[in-house]
């Protein structure tokens, strides 16, 4: 039986698991998606510390989460673009599609919008989730659901590069270099930036960041905003100013010397959000003649290019995923973000299972068999033409060449597991079943148990 098991926060610091009613379909362009994963947000925990985040209050009990993967399960009858079985991203705000924000094409400042988890609505951390079609984004085969999870703040990057206006060949300092500001320095090197700072004030997310996607690093100073801003451009051999700017840290002193970097008619972008009055120097801003902008969640297009930016190999946001935590554990994930202990943490389910979890999840193991280039579940003697809603996720694996006579280089996405193909001995030792379905299928499977080539075929009888 499936749950609609949801992570509630009922007032600050209060959170508890409910079984509320499993929703449905409300027009025929809506699609019901199994949630599979979910990533944690600043915003989340905000929430689930101060109850508030500027005007939005959250006065009754509120689901959680809006950076969610899932896998359709029902469409409505108009819906033509998705299918059941489809794996996508969700677009977690809803915009009324009237107004005059929403026909100029910035449908992301509907004053209306309903936006997962701000309150007074209900976010993703739950068992399903109903949503319009069109704000369900299908993921490519070779993008796996936990990367699905992140693209919810690449989109939130991609915007803010696009406002930035980045070109190929252009400086870009990056305040903050939380997932957002490793996102927007990652968007902003696909766009062709050939010189990306990050600047944070702690040592361990710049290191991070310098081996994600920024060419240089400094680390803020308690020093005046023009001394730092001097010293990051000197530092990146820029001392004339970037030809773009970023804050995604929301923090004032980053604020204000993000506005001394930028060069003459360069361009601001302020994308994090912290207090909503700050000293902002505006003579700096005038006498440079730079553009200022702001960038606000994500518009038309945004969706779309983040996947195919991890998709295309552009942006790995993998790299990011600290860890995936099972849905009971949501509250210690929390806590962990909140310390500062991680990058990215997702959170899977509460219909997905982790390979720690298998053996004892207490039903039968799926069977794991690949056609063509594609894995699929099997349960029982009845194929599954989706991964079931139960069974968990491995990241992607490329059969090395060779390896797979009938796959070649194209990737695989085994079915059964946690972090690794680890899963498919996991699966054999506990009764479960590997097979290939094709020439070369089950030798791939063999061999990227770690099974010598000569091995293969013992191993694979073993195997079943
Ligand atoms: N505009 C939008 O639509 C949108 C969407 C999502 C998040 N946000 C905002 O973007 C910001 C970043 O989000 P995140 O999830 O990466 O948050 P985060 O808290 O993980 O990252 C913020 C980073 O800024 C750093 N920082 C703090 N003070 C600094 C200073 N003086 N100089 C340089 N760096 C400093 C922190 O150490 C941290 O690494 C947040 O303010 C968040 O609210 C905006
Ligand atoms: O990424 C989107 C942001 O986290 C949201 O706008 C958040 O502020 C919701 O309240």
């Amino acid at each position: 039986m499936s749950s609609n098991l949801s992570f509630v926060l009922n007032k600050p610091g209060d959170v508890s698991f409910e079984e509320r009613p499993k929703p449905t379909i409300k027009t025929p362009h809506d699609v019901l998606v199994a949630i599979n994963y979910t990533g944690i947000c600043g915003s989340d925990v905000h929430y689930w510390v101060h109850g508030a985040i500027g005007k939005f209050v959250v006065k009754d009990p509120m689901v959680l989460g809006h950076e969610s993967a899932g896998t359709i399960v029902e469409i409505g009858e108009a819906v033509t673009t998705l299918k059941v079985g489809d794996r996508v991203a969700l677009e977690p705000g809803y915009p009324c599609r009237r107004c005059q924000n929403c026909t100029a094409g910035k449908y992301n400042l509907c004053p209306d919008m309903v936006f997962a988890a701000t309150p007074p609505y209900d976010g993703t951390l739950a068992g399903y989730w109903v949503a319009p079609a069109d704000f369900c984004f299908k993921l490519p085969d070779n993008v796996s659901q936990q990367e699905g999870a992140l693209i919810e703040p690449l989109a939130v990057a991609v915007h803010i590069v696009k406002q930035a206006n980045v070109k190929p060949g252009n400086s870009v300092v990056v305040m903050g270099a939380g997932p957002v500001g490793l996102l927007c320095a990652a968007v902003a090197k696909a766009y062709g930036a050939t010189k990306i700072v990050s600047v944070d004030i702690v040592q361990s997310k710049l290191d991070f960041a310098k081996d994600f996607a920024s060419t240089h690093i400094y680390t803020s100073q308690r020093i005046a905003p023009e001394e730092n801003a001097k010293a990051l451009l000197e530092l990146a051999g820029i001392p004339d100013g970037a030809d773009v700017v970023i804050d995604a840290s929301g923090a004032e002193p980053s604020i204000q010397a993000s506005i001394h970097a930028v060069k003459v008619g360069g361009h601001y972008v302020q994308g994090g959000m912290g207090k909503s009055d700050i000293t902002f120097p505006i003579m700096a801003m005038c006498i440079k003649e730079m553009t200022v902008s702001g960038s606000f969640r994500y518009g038309p297009g945004d969706y779309s290019l983040a996947v195919e930016l991890v998709a295309s190999g552009k942006v790995d946001v993998k790299k990011l995923i600290t860890g995936t935590v099972e849905f009971k554990q949501a509250e210690e994930a929390f806590k962990k973000v909140k310390e500062g202990e991680a990058i990215k943490v997702l959170i899977a389910g509460p219909n997905e299972t982790l390979l720690s979890a298998v053996p004892s999840c207490g039903r039968p193991l799926p069977r794991i068999g690949m056609e063509g280039s594609s894995v699929h579940t099997w349960h029982d003697a009845e194929r599954v033409p989706v991964r079931p809603p139960w069974a968990p996720e491995i990241p992607q694996i490329k059969i090395r060449e060779g390896l797979g006579r009938a796959c070649g280089e194209r990737s695989v996405w085994p079915s059964l597991g946690g972090a690794s193909f680890d899963a498919v001995p996991t699966a054999a030792a506990h009764g479960g079943h590997v097979s290939g379905h094709h020439a070369g299928a089950a030798e791939a499977l063999a061999l990227l148990c770690g099974i010598a080539p000569e091995q293969t075929q013992a191993r694979k009888s073993a195997l079943g």
